[in-house]
């Protein structure tokens, strides 16, 4: 039971969320896919943000909602689902900058680049990232926030999900070796006040 209102709850950790056969198959439908740079705030520079992203298709989104809906409706006392007709995507960080602190709000400036860059923008109410590496294959590559000060190498499968609002601060620690692989997707609240915004 939980009072708080849901956008102050987070960040959600839940291990094994994800069964290993789902994460196989969204690391072979990436490897499988045309990848592409990933922008931050609408500009790809990898100084800010070395990432390569492929969306990924309805049937295997669908099973990652089915999994991981239940622990994000318990945890934030809400009933949440994934923003209709936004894609969700699959990252790949390779050894470089990882993702410099940010907030997961939309901005002006990212819209309006997105009429012509090319990039999807996936906004929301709350984040979910799924994790399809495990710590022992990569390196640095932490999902950190910064207050409080919380960083995160969770196992492969695990669930984090947090409001994506700027009260939750947040980014991906340098890669010092290997390749971290994620599961991104933004979720609605139902008769969210912070939605309609
Ligand atoms: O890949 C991650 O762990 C987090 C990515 C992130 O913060 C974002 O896409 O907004
Ligand atoms: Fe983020």
């Amino acid at each position: 039971m939980t009072s708080a209102p849901w956008n102050t709850l987070g960040p959600l950790t839940v291990d094994n969320a994800l069964p290993a056969v789902l994460c196989e198959e969204l690391l072979r439908h990436f490897e499988h896919s045309t990848q592409r740079p990933r922008s931050y705030q609408g500009v790809v520079d990898e100084a800010l943000r070395k990432c390569e992203y492929v969306e990924v298709p309805e049937h295997l989104a669908a099973l990652v909602t089915a999994a991981v809906t239940p622990h994000i409706d318990t945890f934030f006392g809400v009933e949440s689902y994934p923003v209709p007709g936004q894609p969700t995507l699959i990252y790949r960080y390779g050894v470089g900058a990882g993702f410099v602190t940010h907030h997961d709000e939309v901005t002006a400036v990212e819209l309006e680049r997105a009429a012509t860059n090319g990039q999807p923008v996936i906004g929301g109410d709350l984040t979910t990232v799924l994790f399809l590496s495990g710590p022992d294959e990569y390196d640095g590559g932490a999902l950190y926030f910064e207050q409080p000060p919380l960083d995160l190498r969770p196992a492969k499968g695990a669930l984090v999900a947090f409001p994506a609002t700027r009260d939750f601060m947040h980014g991906v620690r340098p890669i010092t070796a290997g390749a971290r692989y994620t599961f991104l997707s933004r979720r609605f609240v139902k008769s969210s006040v912070l939605s309609a915004a």
